[in-house]
C-alpha cells in the first residue's frame, strides 16, 4: 500500500477511521470501504465508498457521515463522494422489516415482537431528540437527565432513553437499578421524576456489550425504539454515546429523529469534536437544535467565576457554525452529587434547576413552533 503523506489527505483519513461500518465491525479505512481519496490544493477532497455488506439505505447513511466526517477537517473546503454498495441480500430475499447490518433481536428478548419498519416506530411519541457530544465526558448523559426532568416539569409528556451502550449512566443517575418488566411483548419503561425511562444498561451485561459490533449495536437501538412501550410522548430524548457512529446511524437511518442537541464544554478540544457532530446531523437533514455548554464556569465563594474550560467557546463555535445557542451550565459540585445519588437536582431547587428549565423552555419551543 502506498505510503500517505499529503497532511490534509492524512486528516480526512483520521476522520474517517472514526466511522464504523457496522458490517465488518471495523472503522472504515481499516474496513478497505474508501477507495481513491483524493484532495487538490483548494482542499476539494473525493473519495469512493466501496461497501460490500450494506443496503442502499446503510450505505446511504455512511455515505453521509463519511461526507460528513471529512468535511468537518481543518482545510477541507468541499466533499465529493460516491458510494458503490453491492446489495446483501437481493431485493426479494430482504426482510424489509430489519434494517441491513443490523442485529435482529440483540437482547434475546423472550417472545420478541416484529420490528417494525423505519416510519412505524415510535407512533405515538411527537419528537423524538437526538442528545449527543463530540467528545466523552462532557456531562451529556447528565444534561440529558436533568433537562428531561426539566422538561416534564413544564408540562409535556417526556420520555428518555439512555442508548449509550457503552456506558449507560440513567440508572444512576435516576437510581433505578431494576430491569424493566415486559407486558405484551414489550417492554415497560420506568417513571420516576415525571419521565418514562428505558437504559439499555437494563438489558445488556456490560462486560458482553464491550464486545458488540456495529449490528448488535444498531440493532439494538432499533429494538429500544420500537418494542419499547413509550406510549403518547412528546418529547423522546435520546442519550447517545459519544462521537459519531454506530448510534447516530441507527437513529438517522429511523428517519424519526426531529432534531439534535449537541452538549459541549468550552474546551477547544471538545468543541473540534462538537463541529463533526454538527456536520453529521446537518448532512443527513436532522436539525441541530441548538448547543449546550455544559461545565462552562465555576462559581467561586466571593461571587467570581473561574472559566476552568475556557470561557464563552461552546457560544462562540455555535455563532460560527450559525447553530442556536441554548445556554450555559456552570460547574456545580452539588449536579455532580446528586447524579451519584441518583437524584437528579432539577427535581429540586437549585440555580441548575432554574438552568435547567430555561433551556427546557427553549427547546420545547424550538419542537412547537
Ligand atoms: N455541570 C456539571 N457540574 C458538575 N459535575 C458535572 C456537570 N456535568 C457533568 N458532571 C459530572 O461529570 C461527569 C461526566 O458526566 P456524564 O457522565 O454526564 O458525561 P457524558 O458526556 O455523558 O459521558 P460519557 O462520555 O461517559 O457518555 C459525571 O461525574 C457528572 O456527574
Amino acid at each position: 500500500m502506498a505510503t500517505v503523506t499529503n497532511p490534509l489527505i492524512m486528516r480526512v483519513r483520521a476522520a474517517l477511521e472514526t466511522i464504523n461500518d457496522p458490517a465488518s465491525g471495523r472503522n472504515l479505512i481499516a474496513a478497505g470501504a474508501i477507495r481513491g481519496l483524493a484532495a487538490d490544493d483548494d482542499g476539494r477532497v473525493r473519495f469512493t465508498l466501496e461497501l460490500s455488506g450494506a443496503d442502499r439505505q446503510a450505505s446511504e447513511a455512511l455515505l453521509e457521515a463519511a461526507k460528513a466526517a471529512a468535511g468537518s477537517v481543518d482545510g477541507v473546503s468541499s466533499v465529493s463522494a460516491v458510494a458503490t454498495a453491492h446489495q446483501a441480500q437481493s431485493p426479494q430475499t430482504q426482510k424489509p422489516t430489519t434494517p441491513a447490518g443490523a442485529h435482529a433481536n440483540p437482547f434475546g428478548l423472550k417472545g420478541k415482537p416484529k420490528i417494525e419498519a423505519a416510519g412505524e416506530t415510535l407512533t405515538g411519541v411527537k419528537s423524538v431528540i437526538a442528545v449527543a457530544s463530540g467528545k466523552g465526558g462532557v456531562g451529556k448523559s447528565t444534561v440529558a437527565a436533568n433537562l428531561a426532568v426539566a422538561l416534564a416539569a413544564t408540562g409535556k409528556r417526556v420520555g428518555i432513553l439512555d442508548a449509550d451502550i457503552y456506558g449507560p449512566s440513567l440508572p444512576t443517575l435516576f437510581g433505578l437499578k431494576d430491569k424493566p418488566t415486559m407486558r405484551e411483548g414489550k417492554i415497560v419503561p420506568h417513571e420516576a421524576y415525571g419521565v418514562k425511562a428505558m437504559s439499555i444498561g437494563w438489558l445488556v451485561d456490560q462486560e458482553k456489550a464491550v464486545a458488540w459490533r456495529g449490528p448488535m449495536v444498531m440493532g439494538a437501538v432499533r429494538q429500544l425504539m420500537t418494542d419499547v412501550d413509550w406510549g403518547e410522548l412528546d418529547i423522546l430524548l435520546i442519550d447517545t454515546p459519544p462521537g459519531t457512529g454506530d448510534t447516530h446511524l441507527s437513529l438517522i437511518q429511523s428517519k424519526r429523529l426531529s432534531g439534535a442537541v449537541i452538549v459541549s464544554t468550552p474546551q477547544e478540544m471538545a468543541l473540534a469534536d462538537m463541529r463533526r457532530g454538527v456536520a453529521l446531523f446537518r448532512q443527513t437533514k436532522t436539525p441541530v437544535l441548538g448547543i449546550i455548554e455544559n461545565m462552562a464556569w465555576l462559581e467561586m465563594p466571593d461571587g467570581s467565576r473561574q472559566y476552568i474550560f475556557g470561557e464563552g467557546g461552546a457560544r462562540k463555535a455555535a455563532n460560527a457554525l450559525e447553530a442556536p445557542f441554548l445556554g450555559s451550565i456552570p460547574l456545580y459540585p452539588e449536579l455532580r452529587q446528586a447524579s451519584d445519588e441518583g437524584m437528579p437536582l432539577a427535581a429540586r431547587e437549585h440555580p441548575a434547576s432554574d438552568s435547567f428549565k430555561e433551556l427546557a423552555e427553549k427547546i420545547g419551543k424550538s419542537i412547537d413552533d
